[in-house]
């Protein structure tokens, strides 16, 4: 029986190698990356199995080590602006996870630099919205999967992103009556970034002749959905919908992107962290994770397949105007999209202004926050 292409092109089994990795670091199993003959097996520090790590050093002809991103390595102590590695002589569980995410943890060994299979598997826990440290065994060169064990090529998991971004397709859309905005359609798209579908809600019939009031809004559970008072997306949302319903449509791109691109589970691990007393960004940096993850090319993919190419953006944020021009989506004109200010989310909006450059107004801020009393 010939099967040949029932997956696809080698492109597309490529990138089905690349989904199915991003499952198998999820569920806490290891996969095996490659690259021109050499292969490691990967163990997420997230939920790592040290027996199987074990097993797998045992099989190994050379240590095995962790790799940190830049982040974390600042966290460390360690002035970096690259990700590097750190030597592992035993799999040691109380070690590994102190130097992957305690709070005062300080570098314990010397490091040193990274190859393309330690790239490629920090970039596949950052696409599996895991924590961004792995653990490394490496497998004598020419050796097949053991086990059971997923194989994925290096490079596919370095290309995986662009390609996601261009591959975005629509799936669905129907009309959907909103309050104070009944003219809605949904119209849902697969790809992109994330694990689930991003979705565009066109408002009213906006005119693409014309510069399409758009925004970008990332997803976030606890202030879109339930109101969270730690932040002000949930109000931005809702006066973004207003807004265009308003004065004559627009477009809203709910994409997903949890706490920045990390996931909810990261984004919990962050608020913890807050809730003790760290800024939004350093709480992140002790997880691994630099300023943003987000990134915005598919979003712009969106856009033009809606037939939108000029647009007047809905954002404070400098780097979702920049990401649009880069995309080749014509940016004609800036509206700020600003929430309420709570006890609670001034000093997220006022690190946001500070240390992400976000053109957020802060006597508004203030005066917003005076005005509640
Ligand atoms: N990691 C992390 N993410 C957060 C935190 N608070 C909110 N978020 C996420 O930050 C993102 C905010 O999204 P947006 O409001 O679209 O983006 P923005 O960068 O603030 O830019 P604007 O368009 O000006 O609102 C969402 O994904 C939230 O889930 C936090 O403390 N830590
Ligand atoms: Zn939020």
């Amino acid at each position: 029986m010939d099967t040949s292409g029932i997956l696809g092109g080698a492109a597309d089994i490529v990138r089905a190698q690349v989904e199915r990795a991003i499952a198998e670091l999820r569920a806490a199993r290891p996969v095996m990356i490659g690259s021109a003959g050499r292969a490691v097996l990967v163990f997420g520090v997230d939920g790592l199995d040290h027996g199987a790590a074990e097993a797998a050093a045992r099989l190994s002809p050379t240590m095995a080590h962790l790799v940190l991103p830049a982040a974390r390595l600042r966290r460390l102590g360690l002035d970096r602006s690259a990700p590097a590695r750190v030597a592992l002589p035993q799999i040691d569980a109380g070690r590994i996870e102190c130097l992957a995410l305690t709070v005062e943890a300080r570098i314990d060994a010397p490091v040193s630099p990274v190859d393309d299979l330690d790239e490629a598997a920090l970039e596949l826990a950052r696409l599996a919205l895991v924590v961004p440290a792995v653990v490394m065994v490496p497998l004598a060169t020419g050796s097949a999967a053991p086990g059971h064990v997923l194989a994925v090529e290096a490079t596919a998991i370095g290309d995986f992103r662009k390609l996601e971004a261009r591959l975005i397709r629509i799936v669905g859309r129907a009309p959907v009556p909103l309050e104070g905005a009944p003219e809605t359609e949904f119209v849902v798209f697969r790809g992109g970034e994330g694990l689930r579908d991003q979705v565009a809600i066109v408002i009213g019939k906006p005119d693409p002749t014309q510069p399409v009031p758009v925004r970008l809004h990332s997803a976030c559970l606890t202030g879109d959905l339930f109101g969270s008072l730690k932040c002000d997306c949930g109000d931005q949302l809702r006066d973004t919908v207003e807004w265009m319903a308003k004065n004559g449509g627009g477009v809203l791109l709910y994409l997903d992107q949890e706490g920045r691109g990390n996931g909810i589970a990261n984004k919990m691990r962050a608020y913890r962290l807050q809730s003790l007393g760290w800024d939004t960004y350093d709480a992140d940096e002790v997880l691994g994770f630099d300023l943003d993850q987000r990134r915005f090319d598919f979003a712009a993919e969106m856009l033009k397949q809606l037939g939108i190419r000029s647009i007047d953006v809905m954002t404070n944020n400098p780097v979702k105007i920049a990401a649009m021009a880069e995309a080749g989506i014509e940016v004609r004109s800036e509206r700020r999209v600003i929430g309420r200010a709570t006890d609670e989310n001034v000093r997220y909006l006022t690190s946001k202004r500070d240390r992400a450059g976000h053109a957020i107004d802060a006597d508004a801020l203030i005066a917003s926050l005076a005005s509640r009393k």
